[in-house]
């Protein structure tokens, strides 16, 4: 997943940086830690290690105890990090305390799989309405909500204190799409049809592009191949050194 802009707040509340300025690549391994530290949770672990959570997360240890360091974690030496704090900080900097209100333009192929997805209720959102403008979805009911036209985006908006925005309709008309989320005063937008949103300053896009991560991959393939055509390159290429920190996340 990509970023076209991340606005920060600096603050201070109680000692710890209420909103520091935390780096993008920083921000973007959070949920990480945080998947693993629920794991974690749930099977009964009250603390854990830099290298234990670095693990389960995958990432190098040095790294982790960096980013924990910006939320002002920094664990208890021998003891490690307690599993319950780390989670609610953690979720406190992601806001997702917040409960957020999510909307989904666009209901085809992608959207229809989206939008019948029930894991986003357990990681701090609620899909609360759905939108499109072809006269066959509007009307149809997923997953307890009913499709509505575009032309309502507003009044729902206002209505359900839409914070974020998903555009799952084609790259012909995603900006008009945008261009109405943000005039209906949504502030983050997810967007995954293909190219760049114009947006003014104070509205951040996500891009999401699975073609981009296979063409990255692609990449790693052909650089494989040509190390195993050097001459002791099978070896180079075989080689073992790889750092956890390498096994990026599709779409981060
Ligand atoms: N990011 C990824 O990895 C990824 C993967 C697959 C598809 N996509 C992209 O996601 C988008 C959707 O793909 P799909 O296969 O679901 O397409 P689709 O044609 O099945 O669905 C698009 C939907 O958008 C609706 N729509 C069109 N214009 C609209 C508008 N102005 N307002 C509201 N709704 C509108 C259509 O009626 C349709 O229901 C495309 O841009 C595609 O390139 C991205």
């Amino acid at each position: 997943m990509s970023q076209q802009r991340h606005g920060s707040t600096p603050g201070e509340a109680g000692g710890v940086p209420a909103f520091p300025d935390l780096p993008e690549a920083t921000i973007a391994r959070l949920p990480e830690y945080l998947r693993a530290l629920h794991h974690l949770a749930e099977t009964g672990a009250e603390t854990v290690s830099s290298e234990g959570l670095a693990a389960a997360a995958g990432v190098n240890s040095a790294k982790l105890r960096k980013d924990l360091s910006h939320l002002g974690s920094y664990g208890t030496r021998g003891v490690g990090y307690d599993v319950s704090l780390l989670v609610a900080q953690i979720e406190y900097i992601l806001g997702l305390d917040e409960n957020r209100a999510v909307c989904l333009v666009g209901v085809g192929n992608l959207g229809h799989a989206l939008a019948g997805y029930a894991g986003f209720a357990s990681r701090g959102f609620r899909v609360v309405a759905l939108f499109d403008t072809d006269p066959k979805k509007v009307g149809e009911q997923i997953n307890g909500l009913t499709v509505r036209h575009l032309d309502d985006l507003e009044r729902i908006a206002a209505e359900e204190s839409i914070a974020i925005g998903v555009i799952a309709t084609p790259p012909g008309t995603a900006q008009t799409v945008a261009d109405a989320l943000v005039a209906a005063g949504v502030t983050s937008i997810l967007n995954f049809a293909p190219g760049v949103l114009s947006v003014p300053s104070n509205v951040d896009v996500r891009k999401v592009d699975l073609a981009i991560e296979l063409q990255i991959l692609s990449f790693h393939e052909h650089r494989k191949a040509s190390l195993t055509a050097l001459p002791g390159g099978r070896a180079a290429a075989a080689s073992p050194d790889k750092q956890p920190e390498d096994q990026e996340a599709v779409g981060s």
